[in-house]
């Protein structure tokens, strides 16, 4: 008889719409099975789960709960698709979006499943993409600039709405029965390993890029806090305490009840908690500075090594050892890329459109895609910002919003598509060239992600405006793929595993045989469009003209909660 010596690692990349779980061989990085769950609850935006609380423009929520399911769900799915017994499972892993954050009672119950907060938004898990703390992070930002806090430089200059103590102060502001009631502040994604392993461990990355602690510096000072707001001067030990371990180690290992709900032997070592851009670099393969990696899905990070710590305008952020250990890592990115065509396509295609899709068999955004294919570069005499989500970088704004230039009578739904793409790659070249002003190399590009895998007429653009050759990773789960690397580092190798991430990299990651190339005559006139683009960006982001902040003003003074003020 032949005994099937294989091992095994499972990743589980917790992403905005679904958490999609790979089983990956070790050695080979053979993706052996994949499930995919939908988040039951999807993004909460308009109102909580009891169907009649409405929720605020900005505000996005998710369920915890959905993140069990994805757990209960998938990992069963792929022991059985595979025929892979738990015995042969060494580690796992995870990723998630962040700052994602939820407020938990002692014993880890999220505060919104308890039957008193149900009814309460402050109580749900506040994803990446809730913007509705900006007053706060504008007040931070204001604080921390007149007393002159360091750590503001490797943030780029400025805290993100998005991140961790932004929200927790818009929670503490806004709800302070929620803030009290709640024993810590955590990341989903370490909340989830805390399901996992019984253990709260929360993760050196998304501490260092989210909730701005430092390795050598930890997080800023009671002064700065109490500076900021006197009940927040004992926030890290009251609502952020807990050890935060390199990502690249262990966590713990499975709890009997974690194990026995999820198919897998108690015992099996798992992963420090990782981001879901950045455990993706070295499932491409990439463990050397100058190498950009663009994960492409609802919005794109930029991720960078870096062997100096360079202060760069309007980054998300540097980190040492972030992403790669020995590494500076550093982070960039565009809150709305998906998202951008998702709202196209769900509000402005015409229904001729929607029947021409269907009777040809295919989803909206591969007719778009087609269409949009047929016109060159300039064709469609149109301009777009892409700030339909806020600008994270290089102006660090959830406030900018979109904007199309040169439609006419004779625009149409393909032309406006393509110009919403261009707009997404000039945002990229803008954040490439910032990098490279500031002293950080950018000699390749690669890309993965949902949108890196589906729409290739995007990548050939990408191409084209960035004047560089775009490699393309080579799972369709690039941050599933990362996780299960991680998790099979956190086994180590006397259990099967690796030592180090990087070693799991030299064997399980890589891309794809081919690139895309960049075509002259489309760089020529993109390099046109661009300048143009450029223009814009420094007149309505940098503050010529504010005419998008006094719009978004006007809307609020006529609106409460979306709803038109009498
Ligand atoms: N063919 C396509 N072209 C461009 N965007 C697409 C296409 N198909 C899906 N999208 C967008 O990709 C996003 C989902 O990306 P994906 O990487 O799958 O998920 P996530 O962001 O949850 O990680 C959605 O915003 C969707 O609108
Ligand atoms: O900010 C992030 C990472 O630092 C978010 O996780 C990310 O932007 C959301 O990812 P996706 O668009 O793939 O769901």
């Amino acid at each position: 008889m032949v005994m099937n010596m294989a091992k095994y690692s499972i990743g589980v990349d917790f992403g905005t719409q679904s958490g999609r779980a790979v089983l990956v061989e070790i050695g080979t990085g053979r993706e052996v099975a994949t499930a995919v769950k939908a988040y039951t609850h999807g993004v909460m935006d308009a109102y909580l789960p009891d169907g009649v609380t409405r929720l605020a423009d900005d505000w996005a929520l998710q369920h915890p709960g959905d993140y069990l399911e994805v757990l209960h769900e998938t990992i069963p799915q792929l022991l059985q698709a595979a025929g892979v017994e738990p015995a042969d499972v060494i580690g796992i892993g995870i990723d998630f979006t962040a700052c994602t954050m939820l407020p938990i009672a002692a014993d880890g119950t999220p505060l919104c499943m308890r039957a008193e907060f149900a009814s309460h938004p402050h109580s749900y898990v506040k994803l990446w993409k809730h913007h509705a703390a900006q007053d706060e992070a504008n007040r931070l930002n204001d604080t921390a600039t007149s007393r002159g806090e360091t750590f503001l430089a490797r943030y780029g200059g400025k805290i993100s709405s998005e991140w961790m103590l932004p929200k927790l102060w818009q929670i503490l502001n806004e709800a302070p029965e929620i803030y009290d009631a709640a024993d810590v502040m955590v990341e989903a994604a370490d909340w989830v390993v805390m399901q996992l392993t019984g253990k709260l461990v929360r993760n050196s990355c998304t501490a260092g890029y989210k909730a701005i602690w430092h390795k050598r510096d930890g997080y800023p000072s009671q002064d700065f806090f109490r500076a900021l707001d006197p009940r927040l001067e004992n926030v890290i030990d009251d609502k952020l305490r807990g050890e935060i371990r390199p990502i690249g180690t262990r966590a713990g290992e499975l709890t009997e009840v974690a194990a026995n709900l999820i198919g897998l032997r108690p015992g099996t070592p798992v992963a420090v908690a990782n981001v879901d851009a950045h455990v993706s670099m070295p499932a491409v393969g990439i463990t050397e500075p100058g190498k950009l990696l663009m994960i492409m899905g609802t919005s794109t990070c930029h991720v960078l090594l870096g062997t100096e710590e360079r202060m760069v305008p309007g980054m998300c952020g540097v980190v040492e050892d972030g992403i790669i250990p020995g590494y500076m890592g550093y982070e960039a990115g565009q809150s709305c890329v998906g998202d951008h065509f998702e709202w196209f396509i769900e509000q402005c295609v015409p229904v001729n459109y929607v029947e021409e899709a269907n009777r040809q068999g295919v989803g909206i955004h591969q007719l778009l895609t087609q269409k949009a294919k047929a016109l060159r570069p300039g064709e469609s005499g149109l301009l777009a910002l892409d700030w339909w989500n806020g600008n994270r970088s290089t102006l660090v704004d959830a406030d900018l919003t979109g904007m199309l230039l040169g439609a006419t009578l004779a625009t149409k739904p393909e032309e406006i598509y393509r110009a919403l793409i261009e707009a997404t790659a000039f945002g990229t070249r803008m954040i490439v060239e910032t990098f490279r002003e500031y002293g950080v190399p950018v000699d390749e590009v690669y890309a993965c992600g949902g949108i890196a895998e589906k729409n290739d007429l995007m990548m050939q653009i990408y191409a084209d405006v960035l004047n560089m050759p775009i490699r393309i990773g080579a799972s369709s789960q690039t941050p599933a793929l990362g996780s299960a690397m991680f998790g099979a580092v956190a086994a180590g190798k006397t259990n099967g595993g690796y030592d180090s991430i990087q070693d799991a990299a030299r064997e399980m990651g890589g891309v794809k045989p081919d690139a895309y190339l960049p075509q002259e005559d489309a760089v020529k006139v993109y390099d046109v469009l661009y300048a143009e683009y450029a223009r814009l960006y420094d007149y309505f982001g940098r503050g010529e003209n504010n005419v998008m902040k006094t719009l978004k003003q006007l809307k609020s003074a006529t609106t409460k909660d979306g709803v038109p003020v009498c």
